[in-house]
């Protein structure tokens, strides 16, 4: 039963959806789509080009179409979604209306360590220039974030793994 739905991994940039969810999908079987990646080959340019040239509001409006797009061609499949999908154009009602959001709960400090390397390639974090600021705009961004994350019926804390998440949906799919 799990194998014939979509799953919908949310969380913070660096979470692990990405990487979880490649995983967690061949476990199961299913196909695996990255919502980021199919927003850079439908723009055919990269998200830091996009906030770069267009701003926040139009990749947002690009997110939200690319995800009812994702969603229409893909019945069953796991799909890592990017860190603000939820929280923008009633995103996460559809989220729940079409599929199962699994919220990756990963602390503050752990997403720091995770960030750290890699805040060239993400738009939102590359003004940020030391580790204390990083945490205070993670801790803010989590804070505004929390209420739609936690709307996911499956959550699955600290270091996520692939059995962690399969026993959480196998459960959810035989108690439903
Ligand atoms: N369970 C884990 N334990 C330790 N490190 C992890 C884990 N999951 C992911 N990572 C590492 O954290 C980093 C971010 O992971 P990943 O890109 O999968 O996150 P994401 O949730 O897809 O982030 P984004 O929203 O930016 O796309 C990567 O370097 C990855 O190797
Ligand atoms: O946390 C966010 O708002 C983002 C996370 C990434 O997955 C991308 O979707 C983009 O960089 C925005
Ligand atoms: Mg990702």
């Amino acid at each position: 039963m799990v194998n014939e739905t979509r799953v919908y991994l949310i969380g913070m940039p660096g979470a692990g959806k990405t990487t979880l969810g490649r995983a967690l999908a061949t476990c199961l079987e299913m196909p695996f789509r990255d919502l980021d990646e199919e927003i850079v080959a439908q723009e055919k340019r990269s998200i830091p080009d996009i906030f770069a040239a267009e701003g926040q509001d139009y990749f947002r409006e690009v997110e939200a179409a690319v995800l009812r797009i994702v969603a229409a061609n893909q019945p069953r499949m796991v799909l890592a979604t990017g860190g603000g999908t939820p929280c923008f154009h009633q995103n996460m009602d559809f989220l729940l209306a079409t599929g199962t959001p699994l919220y990756l709960a990963v602390s503050v400090p752990e997403l720091v360590q995770r960030l750290r390397l890699s805040l060239s390639r993400r738009p939102l974090l590359t003004d940020i220039p030391d580790e204390k600021a990083l945490t205070a705009h993670i801790s803010e961004t989590l804070a505004l974030r929390q209420q739609f994350y936690d709307r996911a019926p499956l959550r699955c804390e600290g270091t996520c793994t692939v059995e962690a998440m399969w026993r959480l949906l196998h459960m959810y799919y035989t108690t439903c």
